[in-house]
């Protein structure tokens, strides 16, 4: 079975995008990891397919890496609806697109070329000082656990090791954690890398680690604007706003079509 696919990326999280409207395309976890393993397959953060929904635009379902389903993409769906808009799929109204995804709906808009703004759940259980791996950590859950860990040079941190190391402290994080390394560098902005669960590495970029680090580091003080530009390892810029009380909260920035291709399941 010849499957078409379309590589996105938002900011550097990139993903294989796959129209499954017709609901006939059934990937096992192995078969994504496959597709998702750089040099061997694809290569992609993640395979979002995209099904129908009764109520929205459309349903997004987001695999991590490994192959099994995460929790929220906030890049993920940034992506999910840039191809939702390039391929037709009618918008809720003018450039807003609606879609749910884990059983939550999400609000969405084309801002422009190649831009999405979303808007993301109300952030959930902060914790503040938590003593894990000799480090200083913080954590919040934006539809994806978060670890945070504030940094003075961030160009010298071992994201992978310490990232790891923090991602598996099951006594903290009974399902692991994404770990986000920052720092602050103005009262509006912010610079970020993020060990990312599910793909068990650095990516270039996290959009609820970025959500998560703005909005940690303005509930600390650290960084007053309720707009917060985070600077991600790709080098391009998130925009995070939100109000004072955090219910509202909306994630923008870069996401754009790479290549478009094509697969057998059989060859996977
Ligand atoms: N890259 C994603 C986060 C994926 C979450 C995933 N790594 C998990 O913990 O299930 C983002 O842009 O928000």
């Amino acid at each position: 079975m010849k499957i078409t696919f379309t590589k996105l990326s938002g900011a550097g999280n990139d993903f294989i995008v796959i129209d499954n409207r017709a609901l006939a395309i059934h990937l096992t976890p192995l078969q994504i990891n496959k597709l998702c393993t750089r040099r061997t397959g694809i290569g992609a953060d993640g395979l979002i397919l995209i099904e129908p929904s009764a109520t929205f635009s459309f349903s997004m379902k987001y695999h991590n890496a490994d192959g099994f389903l995460g929790s929220m993409c906030g890049n993920g769906g940034r992506c999910a609806v840039y191809f939702a808009f390039t391929i037709g799929i009618p918008a809720a109204s003018g450039n807003a697109y609606t879609f749910e995804a884990n059983g939550n709906r999400y609000d969405a808009w084309v801002l422009g070329e190649e831009n999405v703004k979303l808007k993301m759940l109300a952030p959930q259980g902060f914790k503040e000082n938590l003593d894990l791996e000799g480090e200083q950590c913080f954590a919040l859950n934006t539809g994806s656990p978060h670890a945070i860990i504030y940094i003075s040079d961030l160009d010298a941190v071992d994201v992978n090791k310490k990232g790891s190391a923090i991602r598996h402290r099951t006594d903290f994080f009974p399902d692991g954690t994404n770990v986000n390394f920052i720092e602050i560098t103005s009262p509006n902005s912010l610079a970020l890398r993020t060990f990312e669960r599910g793909v068990e590495e650095e990516t270039l970029a996290c959009g609820t680690g970025a959500v998560a680090a703005a909005l940690m580091s303005h509930k600390l003080g650290k960084i007053s604007s309720t707009t917060v530009q985070v600077t991600v390892k790709s080098g391009d810029t998130l925009e995070v706003e939100f109000n004072e009380s955090m219910d509202e909260v909306f994630l923008s920035g870069p996401a754009k079509i790479i290549y478009e291709g094509s697969f057998t399941i059989e060859g996977f």
